[in-house]
């Protein structure tokens, strides 16, 4: 395993809002490796601290404690965010809206909608390129939101409970949606979900419980993969 194949590294990182006795701890310590072609669930009740810790993974906010680095990236562009109550912008079509943070980096436009409208295809959603977001269902809207990741092609999707507010069959077409998105694109997905029936569709699962990140399936890898890199000194 060579260190860029670590996307996302996240050292006994904690996050403390507020201060004083005020302050409350969303996330103790937490150590998790993101690496290429993971598929890993944060499982946990609301107010476990997951959207607090995928903050962290995604830069947003800083730990209290710890560190997160991101050794296999480049940049801002290679992480892929879907968050909660995540919005299209009303006044642009879906299309636009799924090319849009391909025309922020500097891409020009007719490049960025032939893109969009390929990512619309892979989620099942070429037949709403033209409609404004107030014409399409709040789960057509989900799908769409995974497309714009799929087109902005990210080493890393970070989704904070994409799922969340939908029935079970449109939620379980979302989902493959950001699964069809992390396998066109390579990407490693991380999901946040109260929902364990989503959390097995994943390969890897984490529990989440009161700001603390339990050990869970894939804790065991982690530390083997801890050992080995002490062992050698150096990182192969
Ligand atoms: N900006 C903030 N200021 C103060 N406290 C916060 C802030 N954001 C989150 N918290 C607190 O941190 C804890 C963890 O919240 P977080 O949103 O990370 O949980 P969650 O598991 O994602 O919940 P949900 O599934 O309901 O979104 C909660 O006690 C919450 O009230």
């Amino acid at each position: 395993m060579s260190p860029a194949d670590i996307l996302i590294d996240c050292q006994d990182a904690a996050l403390t809002f507020g201060r004083g006795p005020n302050a409350v701890v969303a996330v103790h310590g937490a150590g998790l490796r993101i690496r290429a072609g993971d598929r890993l669930a944060i499982v946990g009740r609301s107010g476990s601290g997951k959207s607090s810790l995928l903050h962290l993974l995604a830069g947003l906010e800083q730990p209290t404690s710890g560190t997160v680095t991101w050794p296999g990236l480049t940049g801002p562009r290679d992480i892929g965010l879907v968050f909660q109550g995540d919005s299209l912008i009303p006044a642009l079509d879906v299309v636009e809206n799924t090319a849009l943070p391909l025309v922020l980096t500097g891409i020009p436009d007719d490049r960025a909608r032939a893109a969009a409208l390929a990512a619309l295809a892979l989620v099942d959603a070429a037949e709403l390129a033209d409609r404004l977001p107030e014409e399409i269902s709040g789960g057509q809207a989900q799908r769409v939101t995974a497309a714009r990741v799929l087109a902005q092609a990210p080493r890393v999707i970070l989704a904070d409970e994409p799922t969340g507010r939908l029935d079970h069959a449109t939620g379980s077409r979302v989902l493959d949606a950001l699964l069809t998105a992390a396998d066109e694109t390579g990407a490693a997905l991380v999901i946040t979900t109260h929902d364990p029936t989503v959390a097995a569709r994943l390969t890897a699962r984490r529990a989440m419980r009161d700001g603390r990140l339990a050990s869970a399936d894939d804790a065991d890898t982690d530390r083997a993969d801890a050992d080995t890199a002490h062992s050698l000194g150096e990182p192969s």
